[in-house]
């Protein structure tokens, strides 16, 4: 059963070459006594992409479950992201250091910056420090999360490294068309973190009349939605039932016009959001 899910997965090749599953398992939230249950729930499902990060406190849980599964490493995806206390030259080094030992793993898939933070203005020299450890080998591609396109057009200018992925906060109440274009622009590949709006967008009435009308879930149709443009999602459930039937949206598609509606449903403005704004958050 979840060696035959994790097959049906897609993998986005990235801009380094790297190949990344569409469909991540999230853990923000999850504590971390609780995590190796839920990632091994999600392994055993069939996901082979995790998502986490050092500000979460679950990475020796999701290591846990990573060393319990039995599953090659060279079949996994792990990322994990440097949160924004920690950026600058040798604090970046140290955090991406810990965080390997926390995960219990040689090297990551995917290394992030967690904000841009911009209120100490460190996350260039963070970049550079990160264009270290992936020339070190020790992480296989390196990106941003919550990054403007002004920020990200900084990153640019440094004439090195193209962030490979900018994850950012992308549901039908908040499609950030402006970033999205802009990282189709220049080869960035663009991740959704609460691709489910934290369950915010799973009573809306047009999804729920959509998901009656195709015979799945609310969160099936997001999902389909989402990976239908082309985006990576990463949701997050620790319960089982859900772990598995969010994987589970590799066997239909939604027609034009289901894809239309869910469009629609952007809020003005950015007013849909659920988590912080990228402008202001500094951790
Ligand atoms: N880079 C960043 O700054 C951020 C990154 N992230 C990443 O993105 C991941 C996903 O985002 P997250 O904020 O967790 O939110 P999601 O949009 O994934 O929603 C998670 C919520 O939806 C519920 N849920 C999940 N699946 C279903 C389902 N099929 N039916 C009903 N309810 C469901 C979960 O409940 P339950 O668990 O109880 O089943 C949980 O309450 C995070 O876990 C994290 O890895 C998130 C925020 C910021
Ligand atoms: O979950 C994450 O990855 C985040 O960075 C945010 O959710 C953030 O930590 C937050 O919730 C701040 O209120």
């Amino acid at each position: 059963m979840s060696a035959t899910q994790a097959t049906l997965v897609p993998r986005i090749t990235l801009n380094n070459g790297a190949l990344i599953p569409q469909l991540g398992f999230g853990v923000f939230q999850v504590p971390n006594v609780e995590t190796e249950a839920a990632v091994s729930a999600a392994l055993e499902a069939g996901y082979r992409s995790i998502d986490t990060a050092a500000i979460y406190g679950n990475e020796e849980g999701v290591g846990r479950a990573l060393a319990a599964s039995g599953i090659a490493r060279d079949e996994l995806f792990i990322t994990s992201k440097l949160w924004n206390s920690d950026q600058g030259t040798a604090t970046t080094a140290a955090a991406f250091e810990l965080s390997l030992e926390k995960l219990g793993l040689e090297a990551l898939d995917l290394y992030l910056i967690h904000w841009p933070a911009p209120a100490t203005d460190l996350y260039l020299e963070s970049w550079e420090a990160l264009e270290g450890i992936a020339a070190s080998g020790r992480s296989r591609a390196i990106g941003v999360s919550n990054f403007l396109p002004t920020q990200l057009e900084r990153i640019i200018a440094l004439g090195g490294t193209v962030p490979a992925v900018n994850q950012v906060e992308l549901h039908p109440a908040l499609q950030q068309a402006e970033t999205v274009a802009f990282n189709r622009a220049h080869g960035i590949a663009t991740e959704a973190w609460s691709p489910l709006a934290q369950g915010a967008m799973l009573s809306n009435p047009v999804i729920a009349r959509l998901a009656e009308e195709i015979g799945r879930t609310p969160a099936q149709v997001i999902l389909r939605w989402h990976l239908q443009q082309g985006r990576i999602v990463i949701p997050k459930s620790v319960t089982p039932a859900r772990i598995a039937e969010n994987l589970a949206v590799f066997d239909f598609e939604l027609p034009a016009a289901a894809l239309a509606e869910v469009d629609a449903l952007d809020v003005a403005a950015g007013a849909g959001r659920v988590g912080p704004h990228p402008a202001e958050f500094n951790g």
